[in-house]
């Protein structure tokens, strides 16, 4: 099975190219970490994959071309992504957000309706995020990490085969982290997995493979050591954290 190829990515905002000509392959099986610095092109890569901004080049999944196709089409071809902020419907309780994004095809009173008889995909999706317990109660109730949960939940239900999450553990403590982090690794064995991620302890810890993204071009690409110890890397964000110290002393200087 073929994951997701994308070959000369080109995406340009009035005469600016955020992202500059990228290459990128990830199997099946594997949990992809694309870091890099503020305005790398890390979103706007996402963006273009899942239709939200035009690009040029080619995006393939399973071997079908994306590029081109409507954000619908390529959400039914099993693209699905999280943003930073959890969306999801807050009055609905947990079941009811996972029927919902389950059921093309079935009436609202249906989905709606409390079912003794929860559907097999649900349930499997409720135990896999770990919110069975909690799938009575509102969403709005959920705590930041379990609504984050939630929506990987409910792109298991869609049987989404391709996952781009953007920052996932944003604002999450550090026992959420961790069991994200196992999350990631349980649904990644099976689906392709691509993790935007600032937070380079998480990316240490969970990641399978990284790429690093910088001025809209891959700089790195490899294992967690690997682009740890590349110069170009530590060059990008060491340089990234000498300019911010010299700013900090240059505001407590003044
Ligand atoms: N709609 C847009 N119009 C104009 N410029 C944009 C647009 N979207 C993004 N950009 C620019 O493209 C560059 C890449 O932005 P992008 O959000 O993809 O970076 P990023 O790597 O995701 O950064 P961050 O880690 O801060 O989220 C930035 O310079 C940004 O200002």
């Amino acid at each position: 099975m073929s994951g997701l190829e994308i070959r000369r990515l080109r995406v340009s905002f009035d005469g600016f190219t955020a992202v500059d000509g990228v290459d990128l392959d990830v199997r099946p099986g594997d949990l992809r970490f694309l870091i890099g610095p503020n305005g790398a092109g890390k979103t706007t890569l996402v963006d273009a994959v899942t239709g939200l901004v035009r690009a040029e080049g080619s995006v393939r999944f399973g071997g079908e071309e994306l590029l081109g196709r409507s954000v619908h089409r390529i959400a039914r071809s099993g693209i699905g992504r999280t943003f930073q902020t959890a969306t999801v419907f807050e009055e609905l309780t947990v079941l009811q957000n996972l029927d919902i994004a389950a059921g093309a095809g079935r009436s609202l009173w249906t989905m709606l309706r409390r079912r003794k008889d929860v559907p097999e995909p649900v349930a499997r999706a409720l135990e896999t995020v770990g919110l069975t317990e909690l799938a009575d109660s509102p969403a709005g109730t959920l705590a930041h990490g379990q609504k984050q949960w939630l929506e990987i939940g409910m792109l298991l239900v869609q049987d989404v085969r391709l996952l781009l999450l953007d920052e996932p553990v944003a604002g999450m403590s550090h026992d959420e982290r961790q069991a994200t982090g196992e999350l990631l690794q349980r649904i990644s064995a099976e689906r392709t997995v691509v993790v935007i991620e600032h937070d380079m302890d998480f990316m240490r810890s969970f990641a399978r493979s990284v790429s690093v993204l910088h001025a809209g071009k891959v700089l790195s690409e490899g294992t967690v050591a690997e682009v740890q110890a590349d110069p170009k890397v530590q060059e990008v964000y060491l340089g990234h954290a000498a300019a911010e110290t010299t700013a900090d002393v240059a505001v407590q200087e003044a």
